[in-house]
C-alpha cells in the first residue's frame, strides 16, 4: 500500500518545550486517520508541520513533497479545516464560491453548491450573520469540493452540537471519502470518531505512543470486565490501565490471549477511548 505521509525524527521545540519529539510515523493511502493526546500533547503542531505552516526539524514527506520546500506543489492536492473562523466573515456565499474557483484549481464550484442546497446556507447570506454550524457546513461543503487525495481536519467540530457532529461526519464518509482519499482527524470526541477510522495514533508530550489499524487494536488488546473476586484476579495480570465498573473492574491488556483471560469474565475489544485512558492513565 502507497505511504502518504511520513515522517522521521519530526522534531518541533519552542524555547526549551519539545512540542514534537521525534515523530517517526507513516499513514497509507486510503486510511481515515484519528489523531488523539490531551490538551497540549503536540496533535496541532504535528499537522501543521505537515502541511507546511509550521518549522521543523527532521523529514516530513507528503504525497511525496518536502512541506518546507515543496509547499505550492503540496497544497494542490491537500485540504485543511483548521478553524471556521478563517472564512471571510464580510463576504456572501456566493462570493466565497467566486474566490474559491479563482484560488484553487481543483475546486468544483458545482459541486459545493450541491452540498450546500442541503443545508440553510443559502447565496445570498453573509458569512458573518451564519451560526457556527452553518458556518462549518459551509466549510465542510468547500472542502468536500475541492478533489485533493489527503484531508486533515483539527478539530473540526469543536463547538458543535451533537446533531452537527454526527452529521459532520456522515456526511464526510458518504460524500468524500473514497479509497484514493486519505483523511486525518485530530479530536477530543474520539468516540464519535470511532467508528470511521481505519487507523489511530495517540501522542503524548509530543512523542507517538500508538500507531495502529484498527484491526490490530482488535487483534492485541482485550478488555476484561471483571467483578467480584475476578476483579483482584485480573488486576494481578500485567496490564495497560483499568477503569471501575459496577461491582469490579474493566482491565486492559496488550498482548494477552483471550483463552487465558476468559474464566475471569466478559471480553471485548476495548474501545479506542478507554484503550487511550488506559494508556495515558493505567488504573484509575
Ligand atoms: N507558537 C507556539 N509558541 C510556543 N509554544 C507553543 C506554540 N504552539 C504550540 N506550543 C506548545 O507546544 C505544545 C503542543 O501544542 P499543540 O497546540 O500542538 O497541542 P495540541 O495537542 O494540539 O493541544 P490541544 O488539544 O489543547 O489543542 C504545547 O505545550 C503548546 O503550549
Amino acid at each position: 500500500m502507497e505511504t502518504i505521509v511520513k515522517t522521521r525524527n519530526l522534531t518541533r521545540r519552542f524555547g526549551d518545550q519539545h512540542a514534537l519529539d521525534g515523530v517517526d510515523l507513516a499513514i497509507p493511502s486510503g486510511s481515515v486517520v484519528g489523531l488523539i493526546g490531551p490538551n497540549g500533547a503536540g496533535k496541532t503542531t504535528l499537522l501543521r508541520s505537515l502541511l507546511g505552516l509550521s518549522g521543523y526539524d527532521g523529514e516530513i514527506e507528503v504525497l511525496g513533497y518536502s512541506p518546507r520546500s515543496q509547499r505550492s506543489q503540496l497544497m494542490q492536492d491537500v485540504c485543511f479545516i483548521a478553524d471556521t473562523a478563517v472564512l471571510p466573515r464580510w463576504m456572501r456565499v456566493a462570493q466565497l464560491l467566486d474566490y474559491a474557483s479563482g484560488v484553487h484549481p481543483k475546486f468544483d464550484r458545482e459541486k459545493a453548491e450541491y452540498f450546500l442546497a442541503s443545508t440553510e446556507v443559502g447565496p445570498r447570506r453573509r458569512i458573518r450573520d451564519l451560526s457556527k454550524g452553518m458556518m462549518v457546513q459551509l466549510h465542510l461543503a468547500l472542502v468536500m469540493a475541492i478533489d485533493a487525495r489527503l484531508l486533515v481536519l483539527d478539530e473540526p467540530t469543536l463547538g458543535l452540537d451533537l446533531l452537527f457532529r454526527k452529521r459532520f461526519y456522515e456526511q464526510l464518509i458518504s460524500d468524500y471519502y473514497d479509497q484514493d482519499r486519505t483523511i486525518v482527524i485530530s479530536t477530543h470526541q474520539v468516540d464519535e470518531v470511532q467508528h470511521i477510522l481505519t487507523d489511530v495514533m495517540f501522542i503524548n508530550h509530543g512523542k507517538l505512543v500508538l500507531s495502529r489499524s484498527m484491526l490490530d487494536i482488535e487483534e492485541n488488546f482485550v478488555q476484561l470486565n471483571a467483578v467480584g473476586e475476578a476483579a483482584s484476579k485480573a488486576l494481578a495480570i500485567p496490564h495497560l490501565g483499568s477503569h471501575g465498573i459496577l461491582g469490579g473492574r474493566a482491565v486492559i491488556y496488550e498482548g494477552v490471549s483471550r483463552e487465558a483471560l476468559a474464566p475471569l469474565g466478559e471480553l471485548r475489544t476495548p474501545s479506542v477511548s478507554d484503550l487511550f485512558v488506559a494508556m495515558m492513565g493505567g488504573d484509575n
